[in-house]
């Protein structure tokens, strides 16, 4: 039992949890902040029942190999690349939350509000949905964080067909909402998703 809970696994452990518990407070946080208490809910959290159950999967899948094969969580390296992809794809997230203010919400809009205005500076001008891009980053490199080369691949795929299906459709309410000048921001800058349009 000592053996397994050896210090590589409770550092990739406690990572692990600490990603977590900041990725969600910090977007609950953060929803507060910008939209006020009484237009929030706890679905800003955003953890659905698919998210649950890939993350416990993620985790029996740590357990089962860390029992079978412990060697396999020892390539630092490999571990270290998810924790900086962990970062990195926190960091991009929040600067979009930040950037896009009011108009960034939780919920894709399907009408127009008279606040929502197009966000094209700061991380908007290197990529059109840096909070997808961020969240994507964050996902794969927890898994790559705790040597999980099934969920990495799993958590990748999944994930980017969420987003690949979601964009087409978020962008279709953005093209009616700002017309011509959304179009030539499309043209101008790429989605942030790989192969996405
Ligand atoms: C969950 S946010 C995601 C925003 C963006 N897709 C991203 O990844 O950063 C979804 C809301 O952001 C709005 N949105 C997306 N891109 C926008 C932009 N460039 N300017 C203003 N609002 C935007 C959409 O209308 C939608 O209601």
């Amino acid at each position: 039992m000592t053996e397994i809970f050896s210090y590589t696994a409770c550092r990739q452990l406690s990572q692990m949890v600490a990603a977590i518990i900041f990725f969600h407070t910090s977007e609950y946080i953060l929803a507060v902040g910008i939209h006020g208490r009484s237009n929030v809910t706890l679905k800003s959290l955003l953890i659905s029942k698919n998210y649950l159950l890939a993350m416990i999967l993620s985790f029996l899948e740590y357990f089962l190999e860390i029992v079978l094969c412990p060697s396999l969580k020892e390539y630092w390296w490999v571990s270290q690349t998810g924790l900086a992809m962990v970062v990195v794809g926190e960091i991009v997230r929040k600067l979009a939350i930040i950037t896009a203010g009011r108009c960034f919400t939780h919920l894709i809009k399907i009408y127009h509000e008279d606040h929502h205005h197009l966000v094209t500076h700061g991380v908007y001008s290197f990529v059109r949905h840096p909070g997808y891009s961020g969240f994507l980053m964050w996902a794969v490199g927890t898994q790559i964080m705790l040597c999980n080369p099934i969920s990495t691949i799993a958590f990748a795929v999944v994930v980017w067909h969420f987003f690949a299906e979601r964009i087409p459709y978020e962008e279709y309410f953005l093209r009616q909402f700002f017309g011509h000048e959304y179009e030539e921001y499309a043209n101008r800058v790429s989605s942030g998703v790989p192969f996405v349009k």
